[in-house]
């Protein structure tokens, strides 16, 4: 398989750094942007002042507002938000060349319908052969070149490995992984529980009553991912228990950001993207269908719907009756 060249659609944080790691690993990479200031930036003084500021990106990336480009990719890599997904596709999946490779960046689950993105991008584009890619992985780090490991999935493994390797360098790992479900709830779910962790230390309870939280999301997030179909073994690695962890531990997420403020009282309106947001809403509704103990995911849900305060949702969580913790 050819693994030339590379076009990412979506020129925002992720779009940008993955243009990166695809210029870094030897491809040719060339991002289709919507906004022409973003393209205008990027391809005259590689840099993205909007999404990116202050970041110096390799010179040798492309980029364009026109769709057409699409046609000339082997790889096309799709780095825009989890809910735009089914809008954006249309229009696009007919200039995408017939043997291209997509590989889907985004996390999150579809809030309308419950569908994986997988399912989404499959009805989309049925005759595609797609990847995903997910794991802890800030594009402020990847685009600086800072060291960063992935998964990547695939269906089959050998497709998963060819993906890995065009896009590997010595700065960006990527592990492949034939799970294609399991990298993909995992992707979706930390989400959730970044923004839980989030509140717990904008309440102020501390470190301690973080690393709690963490590990009962991870029961959590290993039960909802087992019974949207992903293998357990999983969700111990980058996708799962390392982007949870990247999630929940730092402030430069901005589902934990997202966390932090309500934990605080602040206003969230018109914070930046935090897609744990819409997943918690289908999630719960998914658990709930299944029969499914989800107590920090519901909690958080109620939170953000304005149902319960911050300070009641923690208390509920730790009022639960005492049980056995396996
Ligand atoms: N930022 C990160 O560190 C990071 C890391 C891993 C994964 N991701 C995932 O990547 C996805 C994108 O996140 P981001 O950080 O780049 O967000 P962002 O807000 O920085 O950028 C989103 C981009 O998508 C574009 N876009 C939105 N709707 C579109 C549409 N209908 N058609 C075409 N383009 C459209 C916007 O113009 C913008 O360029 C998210 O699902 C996120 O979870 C982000
Ligand atoms: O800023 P967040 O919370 O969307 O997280 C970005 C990446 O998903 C971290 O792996």
């Amino acid at each position: 398989m050819t693994n030339d060249t590379v076009v990412v659609v979506g020129g925002g944080a992720w779009g940008t750094a993955l243009a990166c790691v695809a210029a870094r690993a030897g491809r040719r990479a060339t991002v289709l942007c919507r906004d022409s200031a973003v393209a205008d930036a990027l391809s005259a003084r590689a840099e993205n002042p909007r999404y990116l500021p202050g970041i110096t990106l390799a010179d040798d990336i492309g980029a364009t507002t026109d769709p057409a480009v699409l046609g000339a990719a082997d790889i096309v890599i799709l780095a825009i938000p989890a809910q735009r997904l089914r809008a954006a596709l249309p229009g696009l999946a007919p200039q995408i060349a017939p043997g291209a490779r997509l590989i889907n960046t985004a996390k999150g689950i579809e809030l309308g319908t419950g569908c994986a993105l997988s399912r989404v991008i499959a009805e989309i584009c049925p005759d595609h052969a797609q990847a995903i890619l997910s794991g802890p992985s800030f594009a402020t780090d990847v685009a600086r070149g800072k060291p960063t490991a992935v998964t990547l999935a695939a269906r089959g493994e050998a497709s998963a490995l060819d993906l890995c390797r065009a896009l590997s360098s010595d700065s960006f790992r990527a592990y492949a992984s034939a799970d294609m479900a399991g990298v993909e709830t995992g992707g979706a779910l930390k989400n959730v529980y970044a923004i839980a962790a989030g509140v717990v230390i904008g309440l102020g309870f501390g470190e301690s009553a973080k690393a709690a939280l963490i590990t009962r999301a991870f029961v959590e997030l290993r039960r909802l991912g087992a019974a949207m179909g992903g293998q357990p073994e999983t969700y111990l690695g980058l996708s799962g228990f390392g982007d949870l962890m990247l999630s929940c531990s730092s402030a430069q997420s901005r589902n934990f950001g997202y966390g932090m403020a309500l934990g605080q009282g602040e206003d969230v309106t018109g914070r930046p993207l935090a897609e744990g947001v819409a997943t918690v809403r289908i999630a719960s509704r998914i658990a709930d269908e299944s029969s499914l103990s989800a107590p920090i995911l519901q909690a958080t849900k109620r939170l953000i719907e304005g149902e319960i305060a911050p300070k009641d949702a923690v208390e509920a969580l730790l009022s639960r009756p005492i049980k056995e913790e396996f």
